[in-house]
């Protein structure tokens, strides 16, 4: 029955609370938050459908855990760095943007507060794209794309 509409019923906040999304967040890191230049991709290496496409630093948000605080600990465990998060890039979704099944990312601009960004966990490879149609240079997750294009138009 689920995902079903039964006739005169309305599909509304409801429904989304019955089958809530999986929250994912993700930074993008850029070189300063303050006229940003260079933005940052990270290569997943796992798992195989994902493994060589780029993406945004981040992951799941913990049980009982807000997102900005689960952003800020997968920074940390990806990239070895301790950032400061920006303003986000809100999506169309309370959630964020619509991610491949049921997950949607929320995801804020950051900076590097100390520390240099390294591949630690989960990427084999990170490189600093241009915030300019350069930033689409790499193969990105494809639900990142349109992550991207508003990330170039919201660039101060
Ligand atoms: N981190 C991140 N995940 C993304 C992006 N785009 C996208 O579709 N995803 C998907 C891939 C995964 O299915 C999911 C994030 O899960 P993850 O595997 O990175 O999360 P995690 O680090 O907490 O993983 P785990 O240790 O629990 O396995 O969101 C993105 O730009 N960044």
């Amino acid at each position: 029955m689920s995902g079903e509409t039964r006739a005169g019923s309305v599909v509304g906040p409801g429904a989304a609370a019955e089958r809530p999304l999986k929250q994912i967040v993700g930074a993008a890191l850029v070189d300063r938050l303050q006229a940003p230049t260079r933005v940052l991709a990270a290569r997943r290496t796992r798992p195989a459908a994902l493994a060589g496409l780029w993406e945004f630093a981040g992951g799941k948000v913990d049980p009982g855990e807000t997102c900005e605080a689960a952003l800020l600990r997968e920074l940390h465990e990806e990239l070895g760095v301790t950032a400061r998060l920006g303003r986000e890039i809100t999506g169309p979704l309370e959630q964020g943007w619509p991610l491949a099944g049921p997950a949607a990312m929320r995801v804020w601009f950051a900076e590097a507060a100390s520390g240099e960004a390294l591949p630690r966990e989960d990427h084999d490879l990170l490189r600093w794209l241009p915030l300019d149609r350069g930033a689409l240079a790499v193969e990105w997750i494809p639900a990142d794309l349109p992550i991207v294009e508003a990330l170039l138009a919201r660039v101060p």
